[in-house]
């Protein structure tokens, strides 16, 4: 029998309807004009050649992957274990196999997936980070990426220890001494743990586990997460501090926050110079969070005593890295998440997500399954038809509120993801009200998919989680992120879906005191205006600008020339101006200034910016 499960369904972005039916057979919704019966003949056909032409999907393993998720897979694909593939090698194999198993060690780029000629239908990566899959070009070519998020922290948490205490004995420089023949007990005298500060930076699933692991040694702990919920870490007992903060008075830092644009080489010479001198620090994150060249002056003018890595900028590291050869450095290959344990977890987490893909299944651990695929949001959708209901109900769900919501879908992404920018460092978000202004009664407006995005834009920019519909209200919870919603009854036609959707931030301090409404939460209200979002509210004042690219948010003065200065300072760093808007409460009273840049300004005209006399605050932010 063949069940509707078994098909290969998955999201084509780059294909009008956007589902694309594998082996190159015929979709039976990209005719715009085709009638449900053809759709269904269609259809039977499309089940009758998949079973006919593929019994089963072949998955290439790449790299070492657990024995359990081995097994796992064989039961329901051909699985070929191949190692050490040169590039070239995966590009020959690749258009033969469904699916492929990496770690960090392989590179997934754009040809692995054009070379796949449409076969390769879904990538897993046995870990965390994706930093190694090619993910726009995996979108593009309609290929699911999924991962293992939670089966290696322990692992991670745990080397982050063993980093920790080895740094800290001199374990590593003594055992090689010892076995060069040498007995060096006074070279290799050592620091004790307890009583000691511990600053772990990123306070989420492996720094709190880093954290409980350093309380057990007698430390005290602080840490640093802008977004952590102080609940957490209250619960641990460990206090949440600025980045300035935390730094300055810790004796030993621990690295565990993702690799971001606001984290790429955060720690650089600036912040070593904040630091106390003697400080050591463990990196088990991402190598570029640091400045290698920075940290390897830092080591040399002693204000780093030691340093314990696991991960570098670059992977292997060069073998002349002054970093890696400096004697106070103990290194690692990349093995945080190196147990048998972790290993077996992240094998069946990768393998049951590899397998539900290949089903058609939208995994929870999907990375680049797009809330609405890109295409969906512009397209005429009326073709589509509702045959599928049975097949996808998921699918069916995004196309009912699509039609009309699909510009309220792109609005809600990106008010959660001003928001949370406006949000300071220090303050962790846990109590977020959306608030959906329509004409219409609860029953005719489904607003799950704009809290799914609403969430999305809150928390992508800040983890290295990645949400999708299924896994945004599961993501939210596990994070202490409570989203309330309300409704606010219009009167008038309920022919548009809604007027405007609010976003508050209650018990937070913005980095931009202006966007802090009258009751005191962060506020921002948008509305579509054309199909496309427009930011309408920030705090008490009214604005009205198109939400692309990127903003900068002053609070002035309210008085002639402020346009000019601002565009002048812009225009000598040849950053171009796309928009610029003001709300203002009462001329020459206070007002909010918007302007849309299509490039981040450098430090120094954000710095003069900053320096125009009626301007009393400024934040820049990139939706
Ligand atoms: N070495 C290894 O083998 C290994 C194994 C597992 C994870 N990792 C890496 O460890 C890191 C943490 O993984 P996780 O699973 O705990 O992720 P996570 O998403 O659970 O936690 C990351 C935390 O960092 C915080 N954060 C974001 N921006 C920050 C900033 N500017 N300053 C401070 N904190 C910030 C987030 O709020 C979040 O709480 C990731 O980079 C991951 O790739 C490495
Ligand atoms: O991101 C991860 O999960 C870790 O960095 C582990 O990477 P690995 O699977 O290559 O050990």
């Amino acid at each position: 029998m063949v069940t509707t499960s078994s098909l290969n369904l998955v999201f084509t972005p780059t294909k009008p309807t956007s589902l694309s039916w594998k082996h190159s057979f015929p979709s039976p919704f990209t005719t715009a004009n085709c009638t449900r019966r053809q759709n269904r003949k269609a259809y039977r056909f499309v089940v009758f050649a998949t079973v006919l032409a593929d019994p089963k999907p072949t998955v290439l393993v790449a790299e070492k992957l657990g024995k359990a998720g081995l097994e796992l897979l064989k039961t329901f694909a051909n699985v070929d274990c191949s190692y050490n593939l040169s590039p070239e090698e995966l590009c020959t194999k690749i258009s033969l196999c469904d699916a492929l198993i990496v770690r960090s060690g392989t590179k997934v780029t754009r040809e692995v997936f054009e070379r796949s000629g449409g076969r390769l239908k879904v990538v897993g990566r046995a870990g965390v980070g994706i930093d190694n899959v090619d993910l726009s070009a995996a979108t593009e070519h309609g290929c699911l990426v999924v991962n293992a998020p939670t089966a290696n922290t322990i692992a991670a948490a745990e080397h982050g220890i063993a980093l920790l205490t080895a740094m800290a004995r001199n374990i590593a420089q003594a055992d090689a001494s010892i076995k060069a023949g040498k007995w060096q007990r006074s070279k290799y005298i050592g620091v004790s743990l307890v009583g000691k500060t511990l600053a772990v930076i990123g306070f989420g699933k492996v720094g709190s586990e880093v954290a409980r692991r350093a309380k057990g040694l007698g430390m005290h702990v602080i840490a640093h997460d802008p977004y952590a919920p102080a609940d957490r870490a209250r619960a641990i007992g460990v206090d949440l501090l600025t980045f300035e903060e935390a730094i300055s008075i810790a004796d030993f830092i621990s690295l565990h926050m993702p690799l971001t644009p606001a984290t790429s080489k955060i720690f650089n010479d600036q912040a070593f110079s904040r630091m106390k001198k003697g400080v050591r620090i463990v990196n088990v994150a991402r190598g570029g969070v640091i400045d290698e060249e920075a940290l390897v002056r830092a080591l040399d003018s002693g204000i780093v005593a030691q340093a314990a890595l696991d991960v570098f900028t670059e992977e292997p590291p060069p073998k002349d890295s002054r970093l890696v050869l400096h004697e106070n450095v103990t290194v690692t290959p990349h093995l945080g998440a190196s147990t048998t344990e972790a290993q077996e977890g992240v094998a069946i987490e990768v393998a049951e997500a590899v397998i539900g893909a290949l089903r058609g299944e939208l995994a929870a651990t999907a990375v680049n399954a797009p809330m609405v695929p890109a295409e969906l949001k512009d397209c005429d959708l009326s073709a589509f038809d509702h045959g599928v209901e049975d097949l996808f109900p998921l699918l069916m769900f995004i196309y009912l509120v699509l039609t009309e919501l699909a510009p309220f879908v792109t609005l809600s992404e990106k008010l959660g993801r001003l928001a949370v920018q406006l949000v300071a460092g220090g303050s962790g978000v846990q109590s977020v009200k959306v608030t959906y202004a329509s004409a219409r009664g609860p029953d005719d407006l489904d607003t799950r998919l704009l809290r799914a995005m609403i969430t999305k834009g809150l928390i992508e920019p800040i983890t290295s989680v990645f949400i999708n519909l299924v896994n945004a209200d599961f993501t939210a919870k596990q994070r202490g992120l409570r989203i309330t919603e309300e409704r606010f009854l219009l009167d008038g036609s309920p022919e548009n879906p809604l007027e405007f959707i609010q976003v508050q931030i209650a018990n937070v301090e913005s980095k931009f005191a202006t966007a802090i409404s009258d009751s005191g939460e962060i506020k921002v209200e948008g509305r579509v205006k054309d199909r496309k979002p427009h930011l309408t509210k920030v705090g008490s004042f009214s604005v009205d600008v198109s939400m692309e690219g990127s903003l900068i948010l002053c609070r002035q003065v309210d008085q002639p020339g402020m346009i000019g200065s601002v565009g002048n300072i812009l225009g000598e760093e040849n950053i171009n101006v796309s928009f610029m808007s003001v709300g203002r409460i009462a001329p020459r009273k206070q007002a909010v200034m918007i302007i849309g840049v299509d490039k981040e300004p450098n430090k120094e005209a954000l710095k003069k910016i900053g320096e125009i006399p009626a301007i009393e605050e400024f934040v820049f932010l990139k939706l």
